[in-house]
């Protein structure tokens, strides 16, 4: 059995890497860790755990925690896992982090972009993006996963097999991505109280998001280009799900029957990317509750654009599904493994 920790599982990601990790049949969470319900039942937090769950949350101790699991998830704000990573840390257990602490390469770009100063760039390097569709060998032997973030899985898998390809203008791409609100967490914040959300839906983080370097540097390996792109990201009044709507200019002439050619050929052996038929356009309630992303391509002959589609379930292949999905792959289980839960509907 895989002994797993989790600090920050009171959390919108960290509980559902609970309710996954439950059913996952080589897996037994040792560490329920939480700042603000120390010493409380889990379940009394959330009841949907009751009669599931009988642990207490814990502290956050990851010395400590180090001597009792095999890998510790930190489903943790932005800075939190860089302040608590050592080589005494990694020496011991594999750590998967799914804050952005370590996806990003260029610590410089980390600082400008969140605002914080990193507290370990030493790892920075070591740090395995957590894409597994892409980053699949590297992450085997990893002991620091950066999970990537939710808006950049969805538009990364949505654009990959065209940036590959040199199909497109790496400095043309828009994302216009949509996220349901447990993508802001569980904390209490004005702006996602139900009045405030409810019946509307808006544009934030405008030109400033912090998603954008992420997408930008992982679109700029796939391609071999400097990617530049404009992201923008929108509150829309549901709890879970992205969609991405991406544009890009053709650098080249190319049939619709080419294009999804690429795509058939770049995710026919992916599991959790399903590639849909023509005209069907991915929708976020066909994914929800499931580690699936659903991407689509269509050619706008009129203008020589491409416009890419896809949906996800941030909680899941956005977050803790993907996470699991990295934990698989570091222990040498198969990689499907607890994730095949089909998606719920309605
Ligand atoms: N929500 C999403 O869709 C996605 C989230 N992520 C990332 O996952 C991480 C968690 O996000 P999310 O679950 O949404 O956030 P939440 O605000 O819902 O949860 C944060 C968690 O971190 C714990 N925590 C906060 N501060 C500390 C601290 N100083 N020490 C220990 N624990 C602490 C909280 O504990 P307590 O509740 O007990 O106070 C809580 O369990 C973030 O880095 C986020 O960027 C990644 C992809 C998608
Ligand atoms: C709706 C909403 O607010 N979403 C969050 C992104 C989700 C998240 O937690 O960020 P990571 O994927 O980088 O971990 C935001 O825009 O900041």
């Amino acid at each position: 059995m895989i002994r797993a920790g989790i600090i920050g599982s009171t959390g919108y990601a960290g509980q559902e890497l609970v309710r996954i990790l439950l059913g996952h049949k080589d897996v037994e969470i040792k560490w329920y860790g939480s700042r603000s319900y120390i010493d409380q039942a889990y379940a009394s937090v959330f009841q949907n755990m009751f009669q599931l769950v009988p642990d207490i949350c814990k502290g956050e101790d990851l010395e400590q925690l180090c001597e009792e699991v095999d890998v510790v998830f930190t489903a943790t704000p932005q800075g939190l896992c860089s302040s608590l990573v050592s080589e005494n840390v990694l020496s011991k257990v594999k750590i998967i982090d799914l804050s952005a602490d370590f996806r990003i390469k260029d610590v410089d770009t980390y600082e400008k972009w969140y605002g914080i100063k990193h507290q370990s760039p030493q790892f920075i390097e070591e740090a395995v993006y957590g894409l597994c569709e892409v980053n699949r060998d590297k992450i085997k032997n990893a002991r620091l996963i950066a999970n990537p973030g939710c808006y950049p899985t969805c538009s990364f898998l949505s654009i990959y097999p065209l940036a590959k390809a040199g199909l497109i203008d790496m400095k043309s791409v828009i994302v216009d991505a949509k996220s349901g609100t447990s993508g802001a967490g569980r904390g209490a914040k004005v702006a996602n109280l139900y009045c405030e959300v409810n019946e509307s839906i808006k544009a934030y983080g405008v030109a400033t998001h912090r998603h954008t370097p992420e997408i930008e540097e992982q679109l700029s390996y796939a391609s071999g280009q400097e990617a530049v792109i404009n992201f923008t990201p929108h509150l829309v009044p549901m709890n879970r799900g992205i969609l991405v709507t991406a544009y890009a200019n053709l650098v080249k002439d190319v049939t619709e029957e080419e294009l999804r050619k690429i795509y058939e050929d770049a995710y026919k052996d992916e599991q959790f990317v399903r590639f849909l038929n023509a005209g069907v356009c991915p929708e976020t309630r066909w994914v929800e509750g499931s580690n699936y992303v659903d991407v689509n391509v269509k050619l706008d002959e009129r203008t020589h654009r491409v416009i890419m589609m896809g949906a996800m379930d941030n909680l899941v292949k956005g977050a803790a599904g993907q996470a699991v999905q990295n934990m698989n792959l570091l222990f040498g289980l198969p990689e499907t493994e607890g994730l095949l839960m089909p998606p719920v509907f309605p």
